[in-house]
């Protein structure tokens, strides 16, 4: 079920309309629908059947301590890749042994926060990372559970920025290296093995590469325990790609099945997953105001009161979002529109060549933002933050404020 439609004309989110929200919170403004977390959440879990799994939600795609709050409540794990992101999840009232911590340089006091907190595993990417934690493990006087990041390389066929399971990426340790590397933690005092893991890219539309990793993995799990290293999970990442306009990914039971069907008699390895954008991104919209309508030389724009500090997906990849009428009650003319915002960038779009039916004042909706959105939205052009709004059913939650004019230089000094 959709929980963004129209009804009477006005777009809703679940039993509230968009206007009523950003009546009360002015725009721009990110808008989550509690119930769609849940469904997808769900769907993903159910999806994975009976092989013993994890599903660790990749924090980075929505960290909002209230989105977390609903994850951590259907009994959801994490994916970290800060000691920033593991204190919202225990803030949100997240289970620290169900998180597992990613990310290719953990600091010294990361890992003793996360130590301290007792989480379930680090995904290690180096050797030199591995020192690193058997290091501060000893100091603690801890063992800490380690799984070793394999970069598998395979192609993902996404784009370039987002692609992380290739030779030329600077993810993962080389398979050529992986046993020897597993050998060498095994010789840490303060590590345990308990995994192996990969993650080779984002907004994937496709099973082969996904499948294609998950053997070159197996492989190297029946080489490890023929020498003598058995291990407990296989973590193969998240990348789940999502529609935005015309792409067609896989479901998440096609995509489950896929890999499931290769488990089959490895009963004993539990699955985790790490989907981020799968959950979050068409669980939440950006609404806009339309400030202007310019009519250049050589196109029309519509100038709105979000910019690329607030999405930044249109600048940085080029990702393509669609773009809606928060109300469809008046008749308006059609016309073309580059839809811009007022950051001082040539690059500062949310989408171009966008047939609308608009005026001054109107909000629109920007779709699929739920996830990387927020996360990625910055203070250029000492811009305050937008507010965000999780709907549940009729109530409407602001899970974050505004930002105000004193946020902007929260921690700066003045010389004298
Ligand atoms: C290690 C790791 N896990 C999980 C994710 C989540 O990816 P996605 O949002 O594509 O599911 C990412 C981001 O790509 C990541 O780097
Ligand atoms: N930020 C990216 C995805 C990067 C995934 C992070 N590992 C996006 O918006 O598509």
């Amino acid at each position: 079920m959709d929980h963004f439609t129209y009804k009477n004309n006005q777009l809703m989110v679940e039993d509230v309309s968009v206007k009523d929200i950003v009546g009360q919170h002015q725009t721009p403004c990110y808008i989550y629908s509690r119930a769609t977390i849940e469904r997808h959440w769900q769907a993903f879990d159910q999806a994975v059947g009976t092989h013993p799994h994890l599903i660790c939600y990749a924090v980075k795609a929505n960290s909002n301590i209230g989105v977390l709050s609903v994850l951590a409540k259907l009994g959801s794990g994490f994916d970290i890749v800060s000691g920033g992101e593991l204190a919202r999840v225990l803030e949100a009232g997240g289970d620290a042994s169900k998180v597992v911590f990613s990310g290719v340089a953990k600091t010294e006091q990361e890992i003793a926060y996360a130590l301290e907190q007792g989480i379930k595993c680090f995904n290690v990417e180096s050797i030199p990372e591995l020192e690193r934690i058997n290091k501060v493990a000893a100091q603690l006087n801890k063992v800490a559970p380690i799984s070793l990041r394999i970069n598998p390389d395979v192609d993902a066929k996404t784009h370039p920025y987002i692609s992380t399971g290739l030779k030329a990426n600077k993810f993962g340790i080389a398979r050529e290296q992986a046993i020897a590397t597993y050998r060498q933690a095994a010789t840490m005092s303060h590590l345990k093995i308990t995994g192996m893991d990969c993650h080779i890219g984002s907004q994937l539309t496709s099973t082969e590469p996904f499948v294609d990793a998950l053997d070159r993995l197996l492989v190297l799990i029946d080489e490890l325990a023929a020498s003598g290293i058995v291990i407990s999970h296989l973590d193969v990442g998240g990348g789940l790609g999502v529609t935005y306009n015309n792409e067609t990914p896989p479901s998440p039971a096609t995509y489950a099945a896929a890999l499931t069907e290769r488990m089959q008699g490895r009963e004993s390895l539990t699955l985790i997953f790490e989907p981020g954008r799968a959950i979050m991104a068409n669980a939440g919209i950006l609404v806009t105001k339309v400030e202007f309508l310019k009519q250049g030389e050589e196109k029309n724009f519509a100038i709105v009161d979000a910019a690329m500090n607030d999405l930044l997906r249109p600048a940085l990849y080029s990702a393509w979002q669609e773009i809606i009428p928060v109300s469809t009650e008046q008749q308006r003319e059609n016309a073309l529109y580059d839809v811009v915002g007022p950051v001082c960038e040539t690059g500062d779009f949310l989408g171009k060549d966008r047939e609308l039916a608009i005026a001054p004042d109107d909000y629109l909706a920007v779709r699929s933002a739920g996830a990387y959105g927020f996360t990625m939205s910055s203070n250029y052009n000492s811009r305050c933050r937008a507010a965000e709004v999780l709907i549940d059913g009729k109530q409407i939650h602001l899970v974050r404020e505004r930002e105000n004019l004193k946020d902007l230089w929260k921690g700066e000094h003045k010389i004298p």
